[in-house]
């Protein structure tokens, strides 16, 4: 990610690989110098100035590698020929591609390949290659994601406002629950992608970075919650939930869609998509303010769950621990206050 960054439109090292690739000449660039980068060197001269875009796409006008400090501030050598150990695999064919990723390999730096014959930029490193793609079809890949994400959160909160409503009316099946973790990760997903977008359009992104932080909705409940809700295990411990968190996280494409799927991989209980299930009340206390942690556990607790919860009066309430007459009658109207709405919005 870091080197994606570093090589990302509105860079100098990027402009430089653009003229160079414009230029119709190649380039190899190591993107950092210790002993094992001069062990692999031979001949050259050292340069040991400022890095900018043309002094770059001059020097690669010569046979050789270009090195350059990790962060392409400086260039430190031209026209070295390297010679990484022949014994390190690589999958590439021509000589510039398979000396990037041997050396990308043997000394751990980022190696950037710029070939002339297919005008091509290539990054290698941690084993990885990452080939540069032209902005404009990054930009309009990055557009439909964008539009993407913004259709999944509008399901999304829809999703979330129609679960609200059922387990106000003790109506949520397996189902219902399993749709909001599925509609969350898909979310969380294209979210990241849109990011990695980003990423790589540098500062041809700032438009996409503005839209992608409009729809991150730091109000709405992350799936966490929703678990704590419904996670049926012996004991509801940060570990269990994060550990179905991450079952979530890890399902592929093909099982994300599979609701079924989802229900059994994260651990709700039911023995189909129509069971009914009853939510513990964390994700609607979490909507009452001012409450803090300990006194939410303690209700869910004191009540067993959020039934128990809408059916308790201000005495009920006053009697847990930490509940004084004003939370009470706070906890009490913000409950009724849920349960009006959740009905207005059905009949309405
Ligand atoms: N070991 C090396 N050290 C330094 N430079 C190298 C090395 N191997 C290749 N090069 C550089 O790459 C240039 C192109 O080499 P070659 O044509 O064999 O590679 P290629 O992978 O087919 O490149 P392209 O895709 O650009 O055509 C060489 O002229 C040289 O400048």
């Amino acid at each position: 990610m870091k080197t994606i960054a570093r090589i990302a439109p509105g860079t100098e090292l990027r402009e430089g690989l653009e003229r160079i690739l414009r230029g119709h000449t190649g380039a190899l660039i190591v993107l950092g110098n210790d002993k094992t980068v001069q062990s692999i060197s031979s001949g050259g001269f050292a340069i040991n100035t400022e890095f900018s875009a043309t002094r770059v796409r001059e020097l690669a006008k010569m046979d050789g590698a270009i090195i350059c400090d990790k962060e392409a501030t400086m260039l430190l050598n031209a026209g070295v020929q390297l010679l990484p150990d022949p014994s390190i695999e690589t999958h590439e064919s021509g000589t510039r591609h398979r000396t990037a990723e041997r050396v990308a390999r043997q000394t751990g730096f980022p190696v950037i390949s710029v070939s002339s014959s297919m005008s091509l930029i290539s990054v290698y490193v941690n084993g990885l290659r990452y080939t540069v793609e032209d902005t404009q079809s990054l930009m309009s890949r990055a557009n439909q994601a964008i539009q993407t994400l913004e259709s999944y959160t509008n399901r999304l909160e829809q999703v979330l406002q129609s679960l609200s409503s059922l387990e106000i009316e003790a109506n949520v099946t397996m189902k219902d629950v399993a749709t909001t973790l599925q509609r969350m990760e898909m979310v969380r997903r294209i979210s990241i992608e849109v990011g990695f977008y980003i990423l790589e359009l540098g500062t041809s992104g700032r438009l996409i970075a503005l839209q992608h932080e409009e729809l991150t909705r730091p109000e709405m409940p992350d799936t966490e919650i929703i678990l704590r809700d419904y996670l049926t295990c012996e004991e509801l411990d940060e570990g269990a939930v994060q550990s179905a968190v991450e079952k979530l996280q890890k399902l592929d494409d093909k099982d994300i869609v599979d609701l079924s799927i989802i229900a059994h991989t994260v651990g709700l209980a039911g023995t189909d998509l129509d069971s009914a299930l009853s939510p513990r009340g964390f994700r609607l206390l979490a909507d009452v303010k001012t409450m803090p942690g300990a006194v939410v556990e303690r209700l869910v607790e004191q009540f067993d769950g959020l039934q128990g919860l809408m059916a308790a009066n201000l005495d009920d309430l006053k009697a847990v621990d930490g509940i004084g007459e004003h939370r009470a009658r706070t906890i009490r109207e913000s409950l009724s206050l849920m349960a009006e709405s959740s009905l207005l919005e059905r009949f309405m």
